[in-house]
């Protein structure tokens, strides 16, 4: 098949290079000039994925929009969520009409409280048959080295996500298929905001029964919300459950976790942020959490209390108080 990856951050371009392994044409599109020349010229993207020295031959790249996506099949958004919106709004009326858009993003947009299939749907002007989510355990340098991993497609229409999961399976990567869109955008954006959380703790010195205690009352909040927007509870036990949270709380290649870490060893937010290797969605994607459960009428604790961390800047001490009211309540 023809796919185009919108976006050669990591995981664009660890995901291009898996479409690639299992026999398609790949076609990137970035904004800088520097990674288009590296992936088309060189077979290398030396400012976002370095550690993958050659990328397949099938993999080019381009910064025409219009002709990235001109005979795509497949077009896969790979930007960072809350720009999302405005990259894709330049894209409306090029993609083909038959082409399935697939979102690898994991992020609330702020302000607005929406998940990202409400945001690309929205953007394109695309029917749900023809939005696929991807989530899972996938950090993408493993990826890129071409470790056993899996992950979950999501779409409306079942027979479009086994397209999608036919089109990214090969001898190292492995797709389920579910019509559970909610639950795949739910999980993947709200344990980011966790793993922000466990890294904090971590960074601050803090042990396992730590760990264990926010990862798993974080499980608790992401269910309680995915569950009140419409998500499928079966999904948050599944691989983009619990599963990404097990990856991404216990590695520092997680961006949000080593985000989370820098805080609990003392950076600010800015520090933090000027050293974060590429987007940590889970910090502007708690505040819109937090509005979220608002707006459904759910407790969001751990969100809150991270909320406060990144705005008011209360210490890792203050954070993990505040998960728990006082009174003795049922798990
Ligand atoms: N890395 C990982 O392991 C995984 C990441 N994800 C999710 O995938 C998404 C992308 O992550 P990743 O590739 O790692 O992130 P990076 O930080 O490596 O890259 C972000 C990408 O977004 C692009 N971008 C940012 N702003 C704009 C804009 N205004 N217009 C167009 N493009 C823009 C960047 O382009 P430019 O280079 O020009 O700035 C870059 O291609 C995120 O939502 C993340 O949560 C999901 C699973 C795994
Ligand atoms: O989503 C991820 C792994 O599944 C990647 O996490 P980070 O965005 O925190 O690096």
């Amino acid at each position: 098949m023809n796919i185009t990856v919108l976006g050669a951050g990591a995981w664009g371009t660890a995901f291009g290079q898996v479409l690639a392994d299992a026999g398609n044409n790949v076609t990137m599109w970035a904004r800088e000039p520097e990674i288009v020349e590296g992936i088309r010229d060189h077979h290398h993207n030396g400012v976002r994925l370095p550690s993958v020295e050659k990328l397949p031959d099938n993999m080019t790249a381009t910064g025409d929009r219009a002709e990235s996506v001109k005979d795509a099949e497949i077009v896969v958004v790979a930007i960072a969520a809350q720009f999302a919106r405005v990259a894709l709004a330049d894209f409306k009326g090029l993609i083909p009409s038959d082409a399935i858009v697939v979102s690898l993003m994991k992020g609330i947009e702020r302000g607005t409280s929406k998940r990202m299939d409400e945001v690309v749907r929205e953007a394109l002007d695309l029917p749900a048959d023809r939005f696929a989510a991807i989530s899972g355990p996938n950090l993408s340098k493993e990826i890129a080295d071409r470790q056993p991993a899996a992950t979950v497609v999501g779409c409306a229409n079942i027979d479009n996500a086994r397209k999608v999961a036919a089109a990214c399976t090969t001898d190292y990567f492995k797709a389920f298929v579910t019509t559970d869109v909610i639950g795949l955008e739910m999980c993947g954006s709200l344990k980011n905001v966790v793993a922000l959380a466990v890294g904090m703790a971590r960074g601050a010195g803090y042990g396992e029964n730590t760990a264990a205690m926010i990862e798993t009352r974080g499980l608790a909040e992401l269910t309680a919300l995915g569950q009140a927007a419409g998500a499928d509870p079966k999904t948050f036990a599944g691989l983009a459950g619990v599963g990404d949270l097990i990856a991404t709380c216990g590695s520092p290649l997680s961006r949000n976790y080593t985000f989370g870490s820098n805080l609990g060893k003392g950076l600010s937010v800015e520090e933090a942020t000027r050293v974060s290797n590429g987007v940590a969605e889970g910090v502007p994607t708690t505040d819109a959490v937090v509005a979220l459960g608002d707006e459904l009428g759910v407790p969001t604790p751990l969100a809150f209390a991270m909320s406060r961390v990144l705005s008011e800047g209360i210490s890792c001490q203050q954070m993990l108080a505040e998960l728990f009211g006082s009174e003795i309540t049922e798990e």
